[in-house]
């Protein structure tokens, strides 16, 4: 136990970050051990501790299907009686568990790199906050039961589809230091927990392990909760996108938030 979970009165519960990557070679010996410091100095929260925090460098499937499944759970509103409702959850976790495969695997056109970025509670130390949770966020690493509690995309590119660009940095060469967030989110039973702040705090690692210099994220103008997690962690205003483009998308407003590394 660290010094800092020892000061805590609740019981700790030991959280992971698993980056997922195609590219073997993404993940630098300085980098796991960057990660793990955060984690039992910075990454600590009153419920969580991220001490048995680990960097996996290969490409796990059954975690990618969780966190498309958290996503899904994060993204989209349903109500629980709606007919069919479950076959349209998994049919939407599906769509997303395809595109992550294909982004991650660097399948997908004008991405250089994707790294899945996830945060994950061993399934006996939350079976008893959500079934629904456990059941569907649920994977197995190592013999051991554990479930998607956070997730997000680190994508080294030039643009995201669909998004306003970002313009840092100005020099040539911008695909390979700019990066954009996306999907970033934390299951609802655990939010205010500091996992999403710690969720960007290690893809700001990973980013930096990658040579990115300029980190963007885009939020919808009224969603507070993001703004105020990613005013928190550094970033600030650059840009916003103009409302006939959100008219003609038929979604909110974005604004591009941008962080120097
Ligand atoms: C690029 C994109 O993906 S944008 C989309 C962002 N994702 C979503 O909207 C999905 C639904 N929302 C969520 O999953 C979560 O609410 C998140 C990811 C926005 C925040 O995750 P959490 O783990 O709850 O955030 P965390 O506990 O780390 O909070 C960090 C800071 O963010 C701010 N914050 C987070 N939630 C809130 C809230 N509900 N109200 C006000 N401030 C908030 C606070 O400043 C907080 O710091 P504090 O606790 O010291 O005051």
């Amino acid at each position: 136990m660290t010094l800092l979970s020892s000061l805590c009165s609740c019981p700790p519960i030991p959280c992971s970050w698993f980056p997922l990557t195609s590219n073997t070679n993404a993940f630098s010996k300085n980098l796991r051990t960057q990660i793990q410091s955060s984690a039992s100095t910075n990454i600590f929260t009153q419920k969580l501790d991220t001490t048995l925090l680990s960097i996996a460098e290969s490409f796990y499937e059954d975690e990618l299907w969780a966190a498309a499944c958290l996503r899904v759970r994060s993204f989209h509103q349903f109500r629980p009686d709606a007919f069919g409702i479950q076959d349209h959850m998994r049919y939407l976790a599906e769509r997303e568990f395809e595109a992550l495969k294909e982004r991650v695997s660097g399948k997908r056109l004008g991405f250089r790199r994707v790294s899945c970025v996830n945060a994950s509670l061993p399934l006996s130390h939350i079976a008893s906050l959500s079934d629904d949770l456990c059941s569907s966020c649920k994977f197995s690493a190592n013999g051991e039961d554990r479930i998607v509690v956070g997730t997000l995309d680190l994508n080294q590119c030039l643009s995201l589809p669909d998004e306003i660009v970002g313009l840092k940095p100005k020099v040539t060469g911008a695909d390979i230091t700019r990066a954009y967030l996306s999907n970033v989110c934390v299951a609802e039973e655990l939010h205010r927990n500091g996992l999403g702040y710690a969720l960007l705090e290690v893809s700001k690692l990973v980013a930096n392990d990658w040579g990115i210099t300029d980190l963007y994220v885009h939020v919808a103008v009224d969603n507070e909760p993001a703004k105020k997690l990613y005013m928190k962690s550094g970033f600030v205003y650059e840009s916003d996108e103009p409302a006939w483009q959100a008219r003609f998308l038929d979604r909110p407003r974005r604004l591009l938030l941008w962080s120097g590394l």
